[in-house]
């Protein structure tokens, strides 16, 4: 601090012109230390460009932050608002009566107004003290009140004379008869101590040191008339040293350690800012779902339009100016306050932080292959309705932070006297892609290295999910249905089904692997029932076995034996899948698909076939909103609550597996979409990637914050650092246990200049890797060696455990709950849906408790050796 005051940087407002560019010159080398001060710098900014506050907010702004001792010049932050206070004083006397009556409301009457300037003093009123110190005086008021009052021409104005007040003393300007007219004497003081309360910030920079001022009227009266009312005024900091007053805050030592003094002293003179825009810190949190307090962004800003729902600046505005030196120019600019204006102001400032503090080191291991579960969040590029539509406003904003990518989400809002924001939340992801990427890019990140696990006998899926035409198709298919037309053949954005089978058939070919071959199935769920969509779409049964196997009689499938054999059936197939139209997406698809692509054995004799893995891609319904078929037919609505049932049940599955619960506990029958991808979730290897698509306009903004939250909830990184739960960071990763050697080279073919790496090294590595410790489920652990007590122990930590986590999967179920109760409660044609979604619920609930009874059992018959009538409620 003494450093920026050395160097000239003087008052606050030089110190907003400090660039980030400017930090490292300064010696600042820590980079978080350089990211506290452009914190730092932004709130200044916030507040000088609030250029209908004085300046003393921009030095409670650097106190919060700083501590006071960054009030390096509060005399100059003093004296404009004293010579405003003069000037209005002035003026005041030489005003009107009229202009006096209309200013000068009685108290009792007056309605709230925007706060004038000089009112903006540093009065603060103690009511007792005041009350005990002035009997004398409050006596003389109590016959002025019981002198009847006339009307409110009658009244006049107690202005103070500054000419002959001390300096340092702060005056206001009011009626004695208004002070005492009516009210009981601490209600008034009290009414009297607002100004100086509102304006609280002005004080943060005082000390309590009393002094007295002294009013009297400005007409008849003497300068000691004894109505006048004695007010306790803080004074101002000028007078004190600032060091004397608090400690240095640890930032403010921190920075006067770190700042070089001559690199400061050879920076170039500032200019003050001239933009209107208030940015402020916003404290919005992105998920309703979650507990909030890690949720604020350090990107999290919002924008504010100054110019609505303020008074006008006038002449106050050119005090402001004149007290910083008539540097300032901040009136006659037009400002553009649309929403397309703020968000690349924000935009433009995150990109800056990014920049500065958030891109990842070129060498920071970025994809980890052995995830078990991958969320990806991928952003679509604007069509060229929404162009038209929407105006082109982009509200989703990517940063890949290498080993986890975030994304910003600007949320506009409208305030209730019309001022316009912008909130940005932020959400975490394994990884995010912007409108830029390609399904190459998506393959090569996360579905590539899960393709030799597969000759290792482990299983895999891959979902798009997204609110209906954010591109799940798009991502699975390819750029045109197939990414195979000849017209628009875009080899970086064929589809993910196709680049799998290129590196499966490839996989097959390689010698040693020829007893393997591939097999496809092709099917959707709609409406709860499943249709084979290579066989006419003829309904397919879901069936679980004696095992709890999930088989699918009749289900058709068909041996493939190239990646474009696979695709021209796959185009077959797709041609009568269930679509519909809603109000976002005229060919909207109405079901999920169901991709399996088989793994199949010949055994040795050649004679049978198994399977030994599969590989399952499902693109996803569009997760509707019940707005997005509020005018479609009653048969669409009802297909909109079916697909919500199955993407809720699904969202607990992924959940409880990216946690490591127990797979045995997880409510696969919460829905047929679960139901039938329970094989592909049941091996302890499994992997799954989950590619939350998103549409970036402007009037897709709600939608979008659905996907993301859904998403979100699965791995639950934090919003701002990336970190991981507790629960599903040490689940994280597949416990590599090799049981089939796998190629000893797969020669991937090359498709695109993006996809060249060669799988083999990574098997070599996967090879090398020491197999991870095994981690017991709770299903797994033998206590029979355990002694007694410590067997309850154990147990009675898993019932905790398991206890706490049922209750936040409660909970979270209790909010979709009062969605769908909203809902039926708004619009009782629905009540169908409403039965079939409370229904889901129950089912759940019902499977948490039996999970949660069983614990308890557990512990129960491990205290009790058996013998306790605790009824087993389970059935
Ligand atoms: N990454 C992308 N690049 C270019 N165009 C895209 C991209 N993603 C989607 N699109 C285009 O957006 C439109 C909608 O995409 P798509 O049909 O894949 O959406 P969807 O999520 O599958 O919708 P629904 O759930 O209703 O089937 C299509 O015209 C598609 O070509």
């Amino acid at each position: 601090v003494p450093t920026f005051h050395a160097a000239g940087i003087d008052n606050p407002a030089a110190l907003a012109q400090l660039d980030v560019s400017h930090f490292e010159a300064l010696g600042v080398k820590d980079g978080e230390d350089r990211r506290k001060l452009f914190f730092l710098v932004q709130r200044i900014k916030m507040a000088c460009d609030k250029s209908d506050q004085t300046s003393s907010e921009v030095d409670s702004v650097l106190a919060k932050t700083m501590g006071p001792s960054l009030s390096l010049n509060a005399s100059q932050a003093v004296e404009p608002d004293l010579d405003m206070i003069q000037s209005s004083q002035s003026s005041s006397q030489q005003s009107s009566k009229e202009h006096r009556q209309e200013e000068i409301v009685p108290v009792a009457t007056q309605s709230p107004r925007p706060m004038r300037r000089h009112e903006h003093s540093d009065l603060t009123t103690d009511d007792d003290d005041v009350f005990l110190e002035n009997k004398a005086s409050l006596s003389n008021q109590k016959e002025e009140n019981s002198k009847p009052v006339k009307d409110s021409t009658d009244l006049e104005p107690t202005a103070v004379s500054v000419e002959e007040l001390p300096a340092n003393t702060v005056t206001t300007r009011r009626t004695s008869r208004r002070i005492a007219e009516q009210k009981p004497v601490s209600e008034r003081q009290s009414k009297l101590a607002a100004p100086g309360k509102r304006s609280s910030s002005l004080n943060r920079l005082s000390v309590d040191t009393e002094s007295k001022i002294t009013s009297r009227r400005t007409t008849g009266l003497g300068p000691t008339d004894p109505r006048s009312i004695p007010m306790r005024v803080n004074k101002r900091l000028s007078v004190i040293p600032a060091e004397a007053v608090a400690p240095m805050s640890p930032l403010g030592e921190l920075l006067a350690d770190k700042i070089d003094t001559k690199a400061l002293s050879d920076l170039p003179s500032v200019q003050l800012s001239d933009s209107h825009d208030h940015l402020s810190v916003s404290t919005s949190s992105s998920s309703g779902d979650k507990p909030q307090a890690s949720r604020q962004s350090r990107f999290s800003r919002s924008y504010t339009n100054p110019d609505i729902g303020r008074p006008s600046l006038g002449g106050n505005h050119q005090q402001r100016s004149s007290s910083m030196n008539g540097r300032v120019s901040v009136q006659g600019r037009k400002v553009d306050t649309s929403f397309k204006a703020q968000i690349e102001k924000l935009r433009q400032e995150n990109i800056q932080e990014y920049e500065l503090f958030g891109k990842p080191d070129a060498n920071q291991e970025a994809y980890d292959d052995n995830m078990r579960i991958r969320v990806m969040v991928r952003k679509r590029p604007m069509s060229r309705s929404e162009i038209v539509a929407a105006g082109d406003v982009d509200v989703i904003h990517p940063f890949d932070h290498g080993s986890y990518g975030r994304l910003l989400v600007y949320n506009p809002k409208t305030k209730v006297d019309l001022t316009k924001t912008i909130e940005a939340l932020s959400f975490s992801f394994d990884n995010v892609f912007d409108e830029t990427s390609t399904n190459a890019q998506i393959y090569e990140t996360a579905i590539r290295g899960m393709i030799p696990n597969l000759f290792d006998g482990q299983w895999a899926s891959i979902f798009a999910y997204g609110q209906t035409g954010s591109g799940k198709t798009f991502t699975m298919m390819g750029s045109t249905v197939t990414g195979l037309s000849e017209n628009t053949f875009d080899p970086s954005n064929l589809g993910l089904y196709y680049m799998a089978a290129l590196d499966l058939f490839q996989a097959i070919r390689t010698p040693g692997f020829e007893h393997f071959g591939i097999r496809a199935s092709l099917f959707e769920i709609y409406g709860g029932k499943l249709y084979d969509l290579l066989n006419d779409k003829e309904q397919v049964k879901c069936l679980e076995d004696s095992a709890g196997r999930v088989c699918f009689p009749g289900l058709t499938e068909h041996d493939v034996y190239s990646a474009d054999e696979l695709m021209d059936i796959i185009d077959q197939g797709s041609s009568i899948r269930a679509t519909g139209s809603t109000s976002r997406n005229a060919d909207s698809s109405r079901s999920h698909a169901v991709l399996q692509l088989h793994l199949v054995e010949t055994t040795q004799n050649g004679k049978h076939q198994s399977e030994f893995s599969r590989l399952t891609f499902i693109d996803l319904a569009g997760s509707e909103r019940g707005a997005d078929t509020a005018t479609a037919s009653r048969a669409t609505r009802l297909e909109g609550s079916d697909i919500n049932t199955s993407l809720l049940a699904l969202k607990e599955v992924i959940r409880a597996l990216a946690t490591g619960d127990s797979m045995a506990h997880v409510p696969f029958r919460g829905s047929r979409l679960t139901q039938v991808l329970k094989e592909s979730f049941v091996g302890e290897n499994s992997q799954s990637v989950m590619i939350a698509c998103v549409s970036p306009n402007i009037g897709n903004v709600e939608p979008t914050l659905n996907t993301l939250r859904y998403a979100d909830r699965v791995k639950e990184r934090n919003s701002e650092t990336g970190e991981l739960s507790a629960a599903v960071a040490s689940n994280m990763r597949r416990k590599v246990n090799v049981r089939q050697p796998p190629p000893s080279k797969i020669n991937l073919m090359k498709r695109s200049s993006s996809i060249e790496t060669d799988n083999s090294e990574m098997l070599e590595e996967l090879l090398a890797s020491p197999k991870q410790a095994e981690r017991p489920t709770s299903v797994d652990i033998d206590y029979s060696n355990l002694p007694e007590d410590n067997k309850c122990r154990e147990l009675a930590n898993e019932l905790i455990m398991e206890h706490k986590r049922i209750m936040s999967e409660m909970l979270a179920m209790v909010k979709d709950e009062m969605t769908i109760v909203n809902q039926a409660d708004a619009d009782h044609e629905g009540l169908k849906e409403y039965v079939s979604q409370l229904n889901a619920v129950h089912e759940q609930q019902l499977s948490h408790i039996a999970i949660l009874r069983e614990h308890l059992l557990a512990y129960r018959i491990a205290q009790t050796g058996g013998d306790d009538s605790f009824e087993d409620l389970r059935d």
